[in-house]
């Protein structure tokens, strides 16, 4: 592990639930001495093949490049929950990442995930679940929560054992819960100790 060690915070977040969880990560992370969060997002897809992204979002985080990914300490990535599963931008920069895992540039690096929906049971842990899957092909070390974080137990909105969470209730609602917030700075907190640990 050299200088500017990073946690990389990588997301797509249509409407801002997802984004507003990625600081508290983020906060979480930072409170770690010897390593950093770098945020990062996804461009999203189109309907058409013909209309492509601007090189720089109009909000919010940069995109991410391939080396921000390849160069990280460990990984924390976020996707609202759609039908269960991921978004399809953050699922389609996943699948440009065959040369990463051709050279195994991934492998024992920690990661882990968060995710936001708007009903209460409307596949928050499907949709984190989902993300497990081409993490473990890529060589990661998926990363929950421990009960030992209270909120688990305590909270009536979002945060489960698989990662974290937020019930968004509508588009609309941003705002974190105490204990989203607490949980999302735990998850912060455990990938960057665990990334010094692996030393990766
Ligand atoms: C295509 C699509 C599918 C969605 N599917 C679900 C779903 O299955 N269950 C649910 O509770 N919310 C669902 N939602 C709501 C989002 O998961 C929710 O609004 C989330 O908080 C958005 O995150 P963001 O604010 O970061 O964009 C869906 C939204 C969209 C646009």
């Amino acid at each position: 592990m050299s200088e500017g060690n990073y946690i990389l915070i990588l997301f797509y977040s249509r409407h801002g639930s997802i984004a507003e969880m990625a600081k508290h990560i983020a906060r979480g992370v930072n409170k770690v001495a010897g390593i950093e969060a770098k945020i990062r997002q996804v461009p999203n897809v189109s309907d058409t093949t013909e209309i492509a992204s601007p090189a720089i979002p109009d909000e919010g985080a940069p995109y991410c490049t391939l080396e921000e990914l390849a160069d990280c300490s460990g990984l924390a990535l976020g996707s609202p929950s759609y039908f269960g599963s991921m978004a399809a931008p953050l699922k389609h920069f996943i699948d440009q990442t065959s040369t990463l895992w051709l050279t195994g540039r991934l492998i024992d690096k920690p990661a882990c995930g968060f995710t936001s929906a708007s009903t209460l049971h409307g596949g928050q842990e499907q949709c984190l679940h989902s993300m497990i899957t081409p993490l473990l092909h890529h060589g990661m070390i998926w990363m929950g929560l421990p009960y030992k974080n209270k909120e688990l137990i305590s909270t009536a909105t979002g945060g489960t054992p698989y990662g974290a969470s937020h019930l968004a209730n509508d588009t609309q609602e941003t705002s974190l819960s105490d204990e989203e917030q607490k949980l999302c700075e735990a998850q912060g907190i455990r990938i960057a100790e665990m990334a010094l640990k692996l030393g990766k």
